[in-house]
């Protein structure tokens, strides 16, 4: 997300991307875009017809909510991100932009977004993509400072974006799958954050952030917390095919997926160093498209 290595000078195209976390939100839409197809497949007999401008509405007012949170993010983080090295080069720290036209463009993104959902798709995934602005901004980034409760909070933001498209495709909010879809996100940012929080874990404390992995210099806490997330994570596959979500597809493949980041997290365990947790870090970014394509391919319709 930061820029750690300076190969290129920094452009005001590359101070945007870090400014709106690009490479993170590209997976935030990628999880938007799988929940308006799981919703789209549930409605319509596990059709893989769907409305492309429907989705290109929703895909853009999601992915604009979640530039303008980002921004609103790093223009309350400006000192702590100037202590860390991974994000020290970031524009507002470095001071190649100057808070007023960040807050400019966080208003700007995140009101286009939060309002082009309410017209172009409709009112329930405007306000979950406002929930998810409101929770990322208002609790996550405050509790840095004062919980490790944190990492939990900031999994509510996280696991959103699935939802909106869910409701974007005509899905019912409360639909069961639809809690479904927001439980696979929360998991799965759990080991996905832990592996990170624990290989910068001294930036962490010298920011003045309260973490999991704060003193934890065995890993050891950090594992035994992501081993019993990837468990969790292993047993979607049998929750979803008991619940009648998904066939065997996911239910055997999700679960095998799962069990691997276990065994990853039990490694990192084990070595206490850091190429372990960097592999389970880089696994965590594979099982999203991996774990997510099996639960389309295997998704039940209402009326199967
Ligand atoms: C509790 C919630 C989360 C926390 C605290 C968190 C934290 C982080 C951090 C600190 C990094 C940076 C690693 C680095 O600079 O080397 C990172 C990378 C990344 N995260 Fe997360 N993340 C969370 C949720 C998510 C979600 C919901 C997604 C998308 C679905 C996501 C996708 C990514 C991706 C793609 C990267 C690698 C790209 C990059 O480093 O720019 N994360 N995450
Ligand atoms: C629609 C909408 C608003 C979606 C929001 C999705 C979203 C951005 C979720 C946030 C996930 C998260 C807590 C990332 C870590 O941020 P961090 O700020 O701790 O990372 P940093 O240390 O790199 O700044």
């Amino acid at each position: 997300m930061g820029r750690k290595k300076k190969n290129k000078p920094p452009t005001l195209r590359s101070d945007l991307a870090i400014l709106t976390k690009l490479n993170l939100n590209t997976f935030v839409v990628l999880t938007n875009f799988f929940g308006f197809l799981l919703g789209s497949r549930y409605l319509h007999d596990g059709d893989w017809i769907f409305d492309g401008w429907l989705l290109f509405h929703t895909i853009l007012g999601t992915a604009c909510t979640a530039f303008g949170s980002a921004a609103f993010n790093q223009l309350m983080e400006i000192e702590e991100d100037a202590r860390m090295e991974r994000t020290a080069d970031r524009p507002l720290p470095a001071r190649r932009m100057i808070p007023v036209n960040a807050f400019g463009i966080g208003w700007a993104l995140a009101a286009f977004g939060i309002i082009h959902l309410a017209i172009k798709v409709n009112p329930s995934s405007a306000y979950l993509a406002a929930a998810a602005l409101g929770t990322y901004v208002f609790l996550y980034t405050p509790l840095k400072r004062t919980s490790s409760t944190n990492t939990l909070m900031g999994g509510i933001p996280g696991a959103i974006p699935p939802m909106i498209g869910w409701a974007a495709a005509g899905g019912n909010v409360f639909d069961e799958r639809s809690w479904f879809l927001f439980a696979v996100l929360f998991l799965w940012q759990m080991p996905h954050f832990i592996a990170i929080n624990w290989l910068c874990r001294e930036e962490y404390e010298d920011a003045g952030y309260v973490m999991w992995a704060n003193g934890d210099v065995s890993g050891k806490f950090s594992s035994r917390l992501s081993v019993l997330f990837s468990w969790a994570i292993a047993a979607l596959g049998p929750f979803a095919y008991l619940r009648g979500y998904c066939d065997l597809t996911f239910a055997i493949g999700g679960t095998l997926a799962g069990i691997y980041m276990v065994i990853l997290a039990m490694k990192f365990g084990k070595a206490g160093d850091r190429p372990a947790a960097r592999k389970l870090f880089l696994y965590t970014l594979l099982y999203l498209p991996i774990g997510l394509t099996l639960l389309a391919v295997s998704w039940n319709s209402l009326t199967q």
